[in-house]
């Protein structure tokens, strides 16, 4: 394992089209795109990383998938009265389905369904108790204590915040967003400012590796069941309007987050995370998909076999 990271480390190294950094939030714009981290962690917990693995980016919306399993954990399927669960085939941050559907998002991972999300999760509680609660879980399946908000990174969405304010008051309009709005966008611009390593996120990915359970903790997270389904909503919805392209192209349920971060789950295998700033045109990670799918054709883990 450790000889295909460092050879795909190497290729990605040598790489001059990287695509291009997320500019619209204007903290992510300051980071340097020649940078390349990849990590693997296996079932029995054994980790394997190459590249620059253990420095902190943004997660962005790789962020949704923790907010899916709380939201799950706190109100059960009542999750899919507010969101869908059926790819949306636009980009992220499109309003347009929104009318069509009564204020409803298609589902959990474009940024409407995640802010829908947010406000299902805050329960009558202040926006800081809740995210006290979204750190407290994202240290949890990551074991591990030191992950913090890049409170710069969080800063920069909330002044640059009129699509997502946009698309939070839309939702509100239809009586969707039950707590104020300000307090829903504070809390979500957060939770995408949520800043990890590569060996971080794959830690924290494990738990959907082995059916719902930590093997390296020993600590079960959420059913098999819930496990399955949120691998599932990964592969259909977790690139946007390019998840079938990266289900064509890796084969395996991922998320994606324009801090450049994929978190890909190989179920039964590995947990995966690679990060590269620069983003193809609908703003997936160009070269961290060029490397899950090198890795992919190595190891045979794409859920379609070989
Ligand atoms: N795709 C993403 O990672 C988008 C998240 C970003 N925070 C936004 O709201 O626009």
């Amino acid at each position: 394992m450790q000889d295909i990271l460092d050879k795909i480390a190497e290729k990605m190294a040598l790489r001059t089209e990287r695509g291009k950094v997320a500019d619209y939030i204007p903290q992510l714009a300051c980071v340097d795109p020649d940078q390349f981290g990849m990590a693997v962690v296996l079932p029995d917990g054994r980790q394997f990383s190459a590249g620059c693995a253990d420095k902190t980016f943004s997660i962005q919306s790789i962020s949704k998938v923790f907010t899916l399993t709380m939201a799950l954990g706190k109100i059960g399927d009542t999750v899919w009265s507010r969101v869908g669960r059926e790819p949306s085939g636009d980009p992220f941050n499109s309003i347009v389905q929104l009318e069509h559907e009564a204020g409803k998002p298609r589902n959990p991972f474009i940024n409407a369904g995640a802010i829908a999300i947010v406000d299902a999760i805050m329960m009558s509680h202040r926006p800081k108790e809740t995210l006290a609660e979204v750190l407290q879980f994202v240290r949890f399946v990551a074991d591990d204590e030191s992950i913090f908000f890049d409170e710069k990174v969080a800063q920069s969405e909330l002044l640059h915040r009129d699509r997502n304010a946009s698309l939070a008051h839309f939702m509100a309009s239809f009586g969707r967003i039950k707590h104020p709005v300000e307090h829903v966008l504070g809390v979500y611009f957060h939770q995408c400012a949520i800043a990890m390593s590569c060996t971080q996120l794959a830690s924290a990915g494990q738990f959907l590796v082995s059916d719902g359970m930590n093997l390296s903790t020993g600590i079960r997270v959420v059913s098999p069941q819930r496990a399955r389904r949120i691998n599932s909503l990964m592969l259909m919805c977790g690139h946007y309007d390019g998840s079938g392209e990266f289900a064509y192209r890796v084969g395996l349920p991922g998320k994606s987050g324009v801090g450049g971060g994929i978190l890909a789950i190989a179920p039964g295998n590995a947990s995966i995370a690679v990060w590269s700033p620069g983003l193809d045109d609908i703003g997936n990670s160009k070269l961290g998909t060029e490397a899950l799918e090198m890795l992919v054709q190595h190891t045979g883990w794409s859920i379609f076999g070989h």
